[in-house]
């Protein structure tokens, strides 16, 4: 009988999947961090994963690991050489919590374009005097620049549409004959992209080294909004602090971070030019329900021989193959 267990803490639904299965067996880790579930790997057939890391040394215990189930997208802090050299499966939730990514970035958008933080703090001040300082201002007609065109990326494209912005995306590696039909511009160079924009919108993968660094800083305009859904790291945290502080950008909305949670003096925490949320970008009630659902359903269809192959990212290696 297969053997799941679930590392992080998950909505109920995923786990009442679990228990309706007679044929499944499972453990369950709420604790979301390695030391925690590893213990427990070894008797394990199916791995269901929150964004903790998952080591090659842990992959090494996995004696019997035949699939890992994000719960989730990202899968930078899984250890894809490790599992790719014993044939074990990698499945993502897809399109599950893009639409709950794309309303985060929308809202730190926003919070940074009406400093909202600045603005929150003077009514409880009394420095009702700020609304005249005119630091706010609105998205309307103003120049968006999307890093990464997937899914997350495609759904604010279209709601700042809607708020009447101009949308251009960089994304090397899609093909302009797989480039969306619509208003939405492809940028070639990211620095001409940077440039450009009014408010710049991160939605690509964390790879080996950061994609804004204090070089792709300097390009932009003091007057730009940063705003990063996507992972901390795909930014230069200590090279975003620099501009901030020397004026150099003017806001950032921030969801992730290089270390989660924070240290409790990161400077980013005495900026109220910038908004920052405790990486829950793709987890709202209902996505988080979403997710659970997905990456125990992903793990069950795996056992039965038929997932989506579209779900599993080291494609090659599913049933075996
Ligand atoms: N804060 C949160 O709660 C969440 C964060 N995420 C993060 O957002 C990322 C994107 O998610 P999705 O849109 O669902 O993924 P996706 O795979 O649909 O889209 C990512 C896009 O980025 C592009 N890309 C890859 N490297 C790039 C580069 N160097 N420059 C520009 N574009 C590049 C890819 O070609 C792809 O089109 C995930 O990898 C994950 O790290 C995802 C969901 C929730
Ligand atoms: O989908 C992602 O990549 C996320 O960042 C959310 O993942 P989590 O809810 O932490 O498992």
């Amino acid at each position: 009988m297969p053997h799941v267990l679930v590392a992080g803490k998950l909505h109920p639904s995923g786990i009442a999947l679990l228990e309706a299965r007679d044929d499944i067996t499972f453990d369950y880790v709420h604790e979301i961090s390695e030391p925690s579930y590893a213990p427990l790997i070894g008797a394990a057939d199916g791995l269901v994963i929150r964004t903790q890391p998952l080591s090659a040394e842990t992959v090494q215990k996995a004696g019997r690991l035949r699939v890992v189930s994000r719960h989730g997208v990202g899968y930078d802090a899984v250890d894809l050489p490790s599992l790719n050299a014993r044939g074990i499966a990698l499945a993502v939730c897809g399109d599950v919590n893009s639409v709950s990514v794309a309303e985060q970035a929308m809202m730190l958008m926003l919070a940074a374009a009406k400093r909202a933080v600045r603005g929150d703090r003077a009514v409880r001040t009394g420095d009702w005097g700020w609304r005249n300082r005119l630091e706010q201002g609105e998205l309307w007609q103003k120049r968006l620049l999307i890093v990464g065109y997937g899914r997350s990326g495609r759904h604010v494209a279209r709601t700042a549409a809607a708020f009447g912005m101009e949308v251009s995306a960089f994304d090397p590696f899609l093909q302009r004959r797989d480039w969306p039909a619509g208003a939405v511009v492809p940028v070639e160079r990211l620095v001409d992209g940077l440039a450009w924009a009014d408010v710049v919108s991160i939605h690509a993968p964390k790879g080996q080294g950061p994609l804004i660094g204090t070089a792709e800083l300097a390009v932009m305009k003091p007057s730009a909004i940063l705003v990063n859904t996507a992972r901390g790291g795909v930014v230069d945290e200590a090279a975003l602090i620099a501009a901030l502080e020397a004026g150099r950008l003017a806001a950032a909305g921030l969801d992730v971070f290089e270390d989660e949670p924070p240290a409790p003096d990161n400077p980013l925490f005495a900026m109220d030019q910038v908004v920052l949320s405790p990486h829950i970008a793709g987890l709202t009630t209902e996505c988080a329900e979403r997710m659970a659902v997905a990456s125990v359903q992903n793990v069950l269809d795996f056992f039965a021989g038929d997932i989506d192959p579209a779900l599993v990212v080291n494609g090659g290696h599913v049933n075996g193959s």
